[in-house]
């Protein structure tokens, strides 16, 4: 799959492409990543792609016509490779905030455009002929719209066939099967680790069970952790667990114990 990302900072995505998981991703080509930097497409001599906003206000906003022309060369480009026409996805504050549903509906699409707003944000009117979808990581602000498009090709990188070692672990994944994840840990058995200033002993040892060999045991008690954390932290992940039919009787009847 391919992403076409349109950006004014093409050197935030260079650790993308060199690092970890998303690193085999682009090596492998299961994700081909082709940067459009924006400025390419500005003319006249201050190369502008952005201006003051009609009506005043603070801010700037990205202008139409870099935009159209960049859109253009990036669609004769997926032409030339016979390629598919792929979408444009805008990311903005005002999008629909980011889940791993929509991340695994693009993962297994032919790709998307990614626009990286910046400044106040992009004339409406190229959102009106040309955006397809816009998509927010959530409520809080940040300088713009690259490391959200990161945060997606990461996330969709991930579930690319031969990207991840252990094509379980995705599977796993706490998102996937929609609770918190269970508490980790590996060696060494005992910990020498300091209480905390004024609070109560660190459990210096791992929980028995996690040692004891008896699989059943271990998944159930991680399942147990996993419906445990999720109650005290996210309460309505439960309730969707439940409505999707995805809690057993056992999960059930561990719930009523907890409550
Ligand atoms: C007028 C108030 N702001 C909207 C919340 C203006 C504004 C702030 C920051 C931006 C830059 N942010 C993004 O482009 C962005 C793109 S996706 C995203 N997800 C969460 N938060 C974000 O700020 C973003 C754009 C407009």
């Amino acid at each position: 799959m391919r992403f076409d990302v349109i950006t004014l900072f093409p050197e935030l995505f260079a650790p993308f492409q060199s690092v970890g998981v998303t690193r085999r991703a682009f090596e492998t080509r299961a994700v081909d990543v082709r940067l459009w930097p924006l400025r390419d497409h500005a003319e006249g001599v201050y190369r502008r792609v952005d201006d003051r906003p009609f009506g005043g206000g603070p801010g700037m906003v990205m202008l139409v016509e870099p935009l159209v022309r960049c859109l253009a060369a990036i669609r004769a480009s997926q032409a030339a490779d016979g390629g598919a026409r792929l979408p444009v996805v805008l990311f903005s504050p005002a999008g629909r905030p980011l889940t791993q549903q929509r991340v695994e509906a693009l993962a297994a699409s032919p790709g998307a455009v990614l626009l990286c707003g910046r400044y106040e944000g992009i004339d409406q009117r190229f959102i009106d002929a040309h955006v397809d979808e816009e998509i927010s990581l959530g409520d809080y602000v940040l300088s713009g719209g690259e490391l959200p498009a990161l945060t997606l090709m990461d996330a969709v990188a991930r579930l690319q066939p031969g990207v991840l070692h252990d094509a379980a672990s995705h599977q796993q994944d706490s998102f996937s099967d929609g609770l918190l994840d269970c508490p980790h840990y590996s060696r060494p058995e005992v910990l020498p680790l300091p209480a905390r200033e004024g609070g109560e002993p660190i459990e210096q040892g791992v929980p028995p069970v996690l040692l004891s060999g008896h699989h059943a045991h271990i998944a159930r008690w991680r399942r147990e952790q996993q419906l445990a954390i999720t109650l005290r932290r996210r309460p309505e992940l439960i309730a969707a667990a439940r409505e999707r039919g995805e809690l057993s009787k056992k999960d059930e009847d561990f719930l009523r114990g907890l409550t």
